[in-house]
């Protein structure tokens, strides 16, 4: 039997296949999905004083039980400008900066105040510094914030704005070139005849891609023809090629003999992995080509374990791959045999069941699945209760 490259190894051997593509600086509005290009560093701290967590008054811890003469206020955007002493309270509000003197907040659902004088209504603050957020509790300038290779999130983004950046060092977009081929291929919609295939493979990688930093060049439905495939290969201007369908041994299989016949050095064929054993990757100049299997789940799996995977890393990416989780089975699995699997499962109640019906045609059963489970090679049986590990779909 051929040797099959392990799902880990062909991983990191396509990732090797390209080199990091360029950065841009971009407004923190423009950056939201790309990876950094550098560490980002904190330019103001925050909070950049002391601050009341609650609307009360600011006073001193060692004036209670009380009672306080109200001498001021002190609003967001508003401080009390001077400084207060024994028996003294200012009115404050949250979000606002603690006057000099003060410790503590007592929160105003627990005082009485009329006219300039304000007593304990309650239980009062329970120690020094109750309610006050402390200068610098989230940050300070000067720290490392974010690393390079993490990807922005509306989080991270605001992170980057509240420490005072306008605009941080990004990966550019990569262009992502998509190739279906098959004659048996038509466009949706338009099969005029049971024999022709609406064409899905292609839609599908688009729309796995819609959310990453990629600009996709769609190469549309190639004919099973080594001189097509050839010329269209050759033409492509992409920092990734993709192609689906026409990967494996058939006669009518043509794409390896297409991307070598273009002039590209292949590095693997062929992988330890279901569905998606006959993908392949190699270098078309600087484009990274990565030939996915036509089979709709297969493609599906590959793209989620290979195509997304580059983009990232090819992006900066400091954790490229997928997460995995580790849940309970729900029901039982045989034993696998030399290729990683990847089962179209259900999760629901802390608990994974794979499908009946794995088949690599499949869109029902992978349409309906929220997570892969991965079943490493020669995996023993396994029982329901037993941990696996999971990709999480959802
Ligand atoms: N003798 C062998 N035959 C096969 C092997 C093998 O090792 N020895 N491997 C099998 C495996 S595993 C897979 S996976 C398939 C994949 O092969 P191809 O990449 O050559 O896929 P095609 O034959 O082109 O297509 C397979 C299937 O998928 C349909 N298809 C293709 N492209 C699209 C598309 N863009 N949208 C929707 N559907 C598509 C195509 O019509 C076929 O039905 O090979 C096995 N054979
Ligand atoms: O590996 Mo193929 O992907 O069985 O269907």
């Amino acid at each position: 039997m051929a040797e099959l490259l392990p799902v880990a190894d062909a991983q990191a051997r396509l990732f090797a296949l390209g080199t990091p593509v360029g950065s841009e600086e971009l407004s923190l509005r423009a950056a939201m999905g790309r990876w950094l290009a550098a560490d980002v560093v904190a330019q103001r701290t925050q909070p950049f004083a002391d601050l009341s967590a609650m609307d009360g008054y600011a006073l001193r811890f060692a004036d209670l039980p009380g009672p306080w003469r109200v001498v001021g206020e002190s609003a967001a955007g508003h401080p009390f400008a001077g400084a207060i002493g024994e028996g003294e309270a200012v009115r404050i509000f949250t979000g606002a900066a603690l006057p000099t003197g003060a410790d503590t907040i007592l929160v105003q659902e627990e005082a009485a105040r009329v006219g300039g004088t304000l007593a304990l209504a309650g239980e009062g603050p329970p120690r020094a510094g109750a309610h006050v957020r402390r200068k610098g509790l989230d940050f300070a300038a000067g720290e490392t914030i974010l690393s390079k290779g993490e990807r922005l999130t509306p989080v991270r983004l605001a992170l980057a704005g509240a420490a005072g950046l306008a605009s941080v060092s990004v990966a550019r977009r990569l262009r992502v070139a998509i190739a279906a081929t098959g004659d048996e291929l038509v466009a949706t919609g338009s099969a005029s005849d049971p024999a022709q295939l609406p064409e899905t493979n292609g839609l599908m990688l688009a729309a796995m891609l819609a959310t990453l930093p990629v600009d996709v060049i769609d190469l549309g439905i190639l004919p099973d023809r080594l001189d097509a495939l050839t010329a269209a290969f050759r033409a492509v201007e992409a920092d990734v090629l993709v192609t689906t369908g026409g990967a494996s041994v058939g006669d009518h299989d043509l794409v390896r003999p297409a991307l070598t016949a273009a002039g590209a050095a292949m590095d693997f064929w062929k992988v330890a992995l279901r569905p998606g054993k006959p993908m392949m990757a190699g270098q078309l100049g600087k484009t990274v080509v990565l030939g996915l299997p036509g089979n709709p789940v297969s493609a599906f799996v590959t793209a989620a374990l290979f195509l997304k995977p580059l983009i990232a890393a090819l992006s900066g990416a400091s954790m490229p791959l997928p997460p995995t989780l580790t849940v309970a089975l729900g029901a039982p699995l045989p034993a696998n045999d030399r290729r990683q699997d990847y089962l179209r499962a259900a999760r629901c109640d802390g608990r994974v069941v794979p499908a009946a019906a794995q088949d690599s045609s499949m869109l029902t059963t992978l349409a309906s699945a929220n997570c892969l489970v991965v079943r490493p090679p020669f995996a023993p049986a396994a029982e329901p209760g037993d941990l696996v590990e999971i990709i999480s779909l959802a």
